[in-house]
């Protein structure tokens, strides 16, 4: 029998919101989404309003933190690096690794990802890997060979063990912060595509529990029918994230699946 995934949605505030900013931001999502717990809801700040947002939110058990990058070393000479311990000191639990503003500014590999996917599972951090294409490799048709190798590569070594605590993230290129969606049936090919690349790695029942977000210009008017799609288990929100009325709705939008599927 197919497992149940709990959704999550997940905000990415990337480089956005100074602490006390932050803190604000954290009181009105609060005050939006009051106690519910059917949805899983992480916030994912910059480094500098960790500590704070982990004061904000230590009455409340709704909402989780995340990082949005981290170095796979535990210490050592890497300026400006964050070491995934450092996270847990600040009761991170989630970590974005590989998304493609790294990928793309940054020239991370998929190499270097799957390290810190390996180092934030040792660590107890829950990793976020994004992959997802740019335009030009969908309109080659690359599309699902780009994202097997984002997959494959950043999972390699992890053991089934894990599945719980492993989330991915696609996230076409094209659709970030561009105001583009894409439409529910091409989210979801790709979704059950990426679950069928997990179940070769880590088995059919490993990939069932895994947590497939969807991240690209996701905001209340579009998420009920992406939600409403198989494979698709919560989302990966940027700009909407910024507002906490427009973030409120994206958990209710998955509360309100949650529901119609009994
Ligand atoms: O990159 C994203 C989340 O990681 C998506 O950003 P937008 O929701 O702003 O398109």
């Amino acid at each position: 029998m197919a497992t149940k995934r709990k959704y999550l949605i997940a905000g990415n505030w990337k480089m956005n919101k100074t602490a006390p900013d932050g803190v604000e931001l954290i009181k009105g999502i609060l005050a939006e989404i009051g106690t519910q717990t059917e949805v899983g809801v992480a916030i994912c700040p910059p480094f500098t309003a960790l500590e704070s947002a982990a004061k904000a939110l230590s009455e409340a058990n709704n909402i989780q933190l995340g990082a949005q990058n981290m170095h796979p070393e535990p210490d050592g000479a890497y300026t400006g690096e964050i070491s995934a311990s450092m996270l847990r000191t600040f009761y991170v639990s989630y970590v974005i690794l590989g998304h493609s503003e790294r990928r793309q500014y940054f020239g991370e590999t998929d190499a270097f990802i799957n390290q810190k996917v390996l180092a934030s599972l040792e660590n107890n951090l829950k990793p976020i890997l994004c992959v997802g294409e740019t335009i030009e490799q969908r309109e080659a048709g690359q599309t699902l060979a780009v994202i097997e190798e984002q997959v494959k590569g950043g999972l390699a070594g992890v053991d089934k063990k894990h599945a719980e605590s492993i989330v991915v993230a696609y996230e076409p290129v094209w659709a970030i912060g561009t105001g583009k969606t894409a439409t529910p049936e091409m989210a979801q090919e790709v979704h059950a595509a990426i679950r069928k690349m997990l179940a070769d790695v880590l088995g059919a029942e490993a990939a069932d529990k895994i947590r497939l977000l969807y991240g690209g210009s996701m905001k209340p008017a579009n998420a009920a029918e992406l939600l409403a799609e198989k494979d698709i288990d919560g989302g990966l929100i940027g700009g909407a994230a910024l507002e906490a009325k427009s973030f409120a709705k994206l958990v209710e939008a998955a509360a309100a699946q949650t529901k119609s599927e009994g």
